[in-house]
């Protein structure tokens, strides 16, 4: 089965909100990614609204659900009162829970699943019982994945982000056989494997090759970048074709 390709439309948002005008769109660039092939569209909106604005994800979702039924709609963040009232409004196919810190740049770890287990066990159940899929960000490292499944969730999402910054190849090659090791455990335990964070055109191809089981990655930084250079349309083929896809 082919790796399903979901755009973070992230940084389209960050770039619109340099100025009080409603360009570059959201909704917009969303569309163009799904015409193009994308499964589905990644929003991680953060409690300063930096990037993706709570009215983002309401006009994303009426969007999808009007012209992309069979998109899929996935919401990141950390599981506050507010984040989870959000996915419970919007109703997204798939929320990731990340164990971000507010004042935090961008998400640098996956989670503690020892010690945040009983607080992951009832959100996940929240969530759950209001029909979303839930994938939680974790590490690469294969002993976290009992714990992991203990907490409920459908599916990890591997955090790449170590892998992605890996310039040397010895490094990037043990970076990836973590992620593979983990990815195995992961569906050993009967969990799906997501990943993301850091992905390129470049990185890609070998991370699919090695962990052929990855359902979904999402991607949004390098995308954004290359769709600068190819278009938005161009691009989601590009990294369509890097997950294996034929296009
Ligand atoms: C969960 C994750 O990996 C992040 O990549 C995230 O979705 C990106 O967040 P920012 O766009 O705020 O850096
Ligand atoms: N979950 C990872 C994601 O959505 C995008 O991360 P990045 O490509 O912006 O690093």
């Amino acid at each position: 089965m082919a790796t399903h390709l979901s755009v973070n439309v992230n940084a389209i948002a960050q770039l619109r909100n340099r100025r009080s005008l409603p360009w570059p769109s959201v909704v917009g660039l969303s569309r163009i990614a799904l015409q193009a092939g994308a499964s589905g569209i990644t929003v991680h909106p953060r409690p300063d609204e930096r990037h993706i604005r709570r009215t983002d994800v309401f006009d994303l979702t009426d969007m999808i659900r009007a012209e992309f039924p069979k998109a899929e709609f996935n919401i990141e963040g950390y599981p506050s009162e507010d984040f989870l009232e959000l996915c419970e409004r919007a109703k997204p196919d798939q929320v990731t829970l990340v164990p971000d810190d507010p004042a935090q740049a961008t998400s640098d770890h996956g989670w503690d699943v020892a010690t945040d287990g009983d607080l992951l066990r009832q959100v996940i159940g929240r969530l759950k019982l209001g029909g979303m899929r839930v994938s939680i960000f974790l590490d690469g490292d294969p002993a976290l994945v009992p714990g992991a499944r203990a907490t409920g969730a459908d599916r990890i999402e591997l955090y790449t982000g170590p892998y992605g910054g890996a310039f040397e190849p010895d490094v990037a090659d043990a970076e990836r056989e973590k992620l593979a090791a983990t990815a195995e455990a992961a569906a050993r335990a009967g969990l799906g494997v997501n990943a993301g964070h850091d992905l390129t055109l470049d990185n890609l191809p070998s991370l699919i090759a090695r962990v052929p089981g990855i359902a979904e990655v999402s991607i949004g930084h390098a995308l954004t970048a290359d769709a600068l250079i190819h278009g938005m349309a161009e691009t989601v083929r590009l990294y369509r074709k890097a997950c294996g896809e034929t296009v």
